[in-house]
């Protein structure tokens, strides 16, 4: 049977390039929700097995909805990583020129990743904030009376009846979001040689170097953490958790002693996963 897999819809969107990089080389259907919460809490419910959700790009970092319900509302480990290369293409109805653009809608990350374009080029347009950017794409499509502007990817303007007005206009050529895959199940067989493993770290309460010690459990036994980042806990102002990328898998010995070393401390320590990253390489005409 089809594994189900749920993304941030309508289709088109980045979060379906993603989920079907994980799927590539096996079957599955691939199911649209409206938002990061409602993808999660469907693959909760046990409505889907698998789901693929964007959690932190290169030019505007963390997407801080999608770390919390992972964190706050859910608990499904992570069983795989993706960075995928983003280029942003602004896209009309109709062929206009930039001047007679009047709104420009998209995704709050992807206006993000194009605002020095959107500076430069259209710095007095009104901005409307969509859910997705196949979600602005499709509004642009619906309405081409109206001198509306999308910003989304390459598929999305193969599915709506859009039409490039500029390619690229992201900040940087080199702009990735990295997706993570949750699920129950392992995805099996997927090469690479790669591994992480994340993990959230709440400190018994604030006393002077704590973190330092949080830290020294990993340095000592010369364990490499590729990030590092401090969310509210919800408890009330100034508590913080840290969520911690450590770069390698689970194993029998180290981790499990890192672990212990800050359970000693006081430090609660809850394992998010231990998972497989791979990178999708830059296509020409992506
Ligand atoms: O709107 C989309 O196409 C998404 O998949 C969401 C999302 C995001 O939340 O970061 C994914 C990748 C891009 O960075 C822009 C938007």
């Amino acid at each position: 049977m089809d594994r189900k897999v749920a993304f941030l819809g309508p289709i088109g969107t980045f979060s379906e390039e993603a989920a079907r990089f994980f799927f590539e080389d096996r079957s599955a259907s691939f199911i649209p929700f409206s938002s990061i919460p409602n993808v999660l809490e469907s693959l909760a419910r046990g409505d889907v097995e698998f789901a693929v959700v964007p959690i932190e790009n290169s030019i505007e970092g963390t997407v801080n909805l999608a770390m919390d319900w992972l964190v706050h509302r859910i608990d499904v480990p992570i069983r795989g990583e993706l960075a995928y290369p983003i280029s942003q293409h602004l896209m009309g109805a109709q062929q206009i020129e930039l001047e007679q653009i009047e709104k420009v809608l998209s995704h709050p990350q992807a206006i993000a990743q194009s605002r020095l374009f959107l500076q430069e080029h259209l710095p007095n347009v009104e901005i409307e904030y969509t859910k997705s950017t196949a979600e602005a794409v499709q509004l642009v499509s619906e309405n081409p009376d109206k001198r509306w502007a999308a910003i989304g990817n390459r598929l999305s303007q193969q599915i709506y009846p859009v039409h490039f007005l500029r390619e690229s206009i992201q900040e940087q050529s080199n702009n990735y979001t990295r997706f993570l895959l949750v699920s129950s199940e392992k995805l099996e067989g997927k090469a690479t040689d790669r591994e992480k493993t994340t993990v959230l770290v709440t400190l018994p309460s604030d006393f002077p170097g704590a973190l330092h010690q949080v830290l020294a459990a990993f340095a000592w036994r010369k364990i490499n953490l590729s990030r590092i980042e401090s969310r509210p806990t919800k408890t009330g102002l100034g508590n913080y958790h840290f969520i911690i990328d450590i770069e390698q898998k689970m194993d029998d010995i180290l981790l499990p002693g890192a672990f212990a070393e800050m359970e000693a401390l006081g430090c609660q320590v809850r394992n998010l996963g231990s998972y497989p990253c791979y990178v999708k390489q830059v296509t020409v005409g992506s």
